[in-house]
């Protein structure tokens, strides 16, 4: 679940809240049109007809536009709750026999309204039910003043303390969902790295791929990198130090590049780089770069004697060509292992071998 998805689901909830108000009050009102007395006619007072006709208006307004922002469930709320106060007192003036049971039935039909379509909008409840329970009070001029505040005080005690505990619990969800989003975050982005160099790996490539902005074919290049004679540095020297060997080389690449690029370890001992927004002969200096600043680590390397005593690396380089990275790293990679036939800690553009001999790899070579 995306937070979006939480929203949206908040979203839905108040537009549904906002049609259920304004359906139970058109529904309402509607009945209060109905005669109070036996053999009288319909009456269709202003209040109850403004009561249906802008349910109607706003039901229609709500359902056509679905994005509707939340302040205008209070302001209908309480639009409605004036109509209401004015249709008890028009009606009131109407009944045959005053009891005070009129104002007590009319008072609960309002929370009833209140109390089903707005339980998550303590405002909206308040500035609705307000206008009719002080018009109620009114017109009892005292006569029923406990019964009627004892109506009123309940629900809304009751409905305001479970007010609070659902939006303390709202409160939690909210805080334990951007707690969930935030760690699942950390974890994807942990997923994209090589917990040795704090390099990207494969999976972080592929994703600082999928967002490489569209470009012409040839400024963007890929430099396939791999220490030279490493099975002889862990051979000799122990993997323990191989893999300190393997951390300053891929700090010493990230340092020789810029920010921009996508710096990798695509395997054991292989690098590869992602140089964005060059041409060919930057390309080419930034890898010269790199393999100046790996020799400069002077990490001691006897078994490196036939190329350096000290950790080398070498290269290969090829353009981008029609977003297909996977062919720019297969033709790094020829041009890699021509690099390495040709001596080691050297760096050979894949155009320099294109339709040359086929070549062989270095192993074979030797
Ligand atoms: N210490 C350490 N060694 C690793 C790691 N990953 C790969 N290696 C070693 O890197 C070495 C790679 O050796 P090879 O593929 O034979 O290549 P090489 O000896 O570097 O020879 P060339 O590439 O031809 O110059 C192997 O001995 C692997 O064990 C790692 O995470 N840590």
């Amino acid at each position: 679940m995306k937070l979006q998805t939480y929203e949206a689901l908040l979203h839905s909830k108040y537009r549904l809240s906002l049609i259920l108000f304004l359906f139970l009050n058109l529904a309402t009102a509607l009945f209060f049109m109905l005669p109070i007395n036996k053999g009288e006619n319909l009456s269709f007072s202003l209040p109850a007809t403004l009561i249906v006709a802008l349910s109607i208006l706003l039901l229609a307004f709500f359902l056509a536009q679905p994005d509707t922002k939340k302040p205008l469930l209070s302001l209908t709320s309480f639009i409605m709750g004036l109509l209401w106060a004015w249709l008890i007192v028009h009606k009131s003036a109407l009944v045959f026999y005053f009891d005070g049971g009129f104002l007590l039935v009319s008072l609960m039909t309002i929370f009833f309204i209140s109390a089903i379509s707005l339980n998550e909008h303590l405002l909206a409840f308040c500035l609705h039910i307000a206008p009719p329970s002080l018009a109620v009070l009114t017109l009892d001029r005292g006569q029923h003043s406990l019964t009627l505040l004892f109506t009123i005080a309940l629900p809304l005690i009751g409905f305001t303390l479970q007010s609070l505990m659902q939006r303390r619990s709202d409160r939690f969800t909210r805080r334990l969902l951007f707690q969930l989003y935030e760690e699942k975050q950390s974890w994807s982005d942990l997923s994209m790295l090589d917990p040795l160099t704090g390099l990207y790996n494969r999976r972080g490539l592929q994703s600082r791929l999928e967002s490489l902005p569209d470009h012409h074919a040839g400024s963007h290049f890929m430099v396939l990198l791999d220490i030279d004679n490493f099975k002889a540095y862990n051979d000799n020297y122990g993997h323990a130090m191989g893999d300190q060997a393997l951390a300053r080389v891929s700090a010493a690449i990230r340092d020789a590049v810029r920010s921009r690029d996508v710096v990798t370890r695509y395997g054991g001992e292989e690098f590869l780089v992602l140089l964005t927004n060059v041409n060919a002969a930057i390309a080419l200096r930034l890898a010269e770069r790199i393999r100046q600043h790996v020799l400069d680590l002077e990490i001691a390397h006897r078994f490196n004697h036939r190329v350096s005593t000290h950790v080398t690396i070498s290269a290969g380089i090829a353009p981008i060509i029609e977003r297909d990275a996977a062919q720019a790293i297969a033709n790094a990679d020829r041009a890699l292992y021509v690099a390495k036939n040709r001596g080691r800690n050297t760096i050979l553009c894949w155009d320099e071998i294109y339709d040359k001999q086929p070549f062989s790899r270095p192993d074979e070579a030797i």
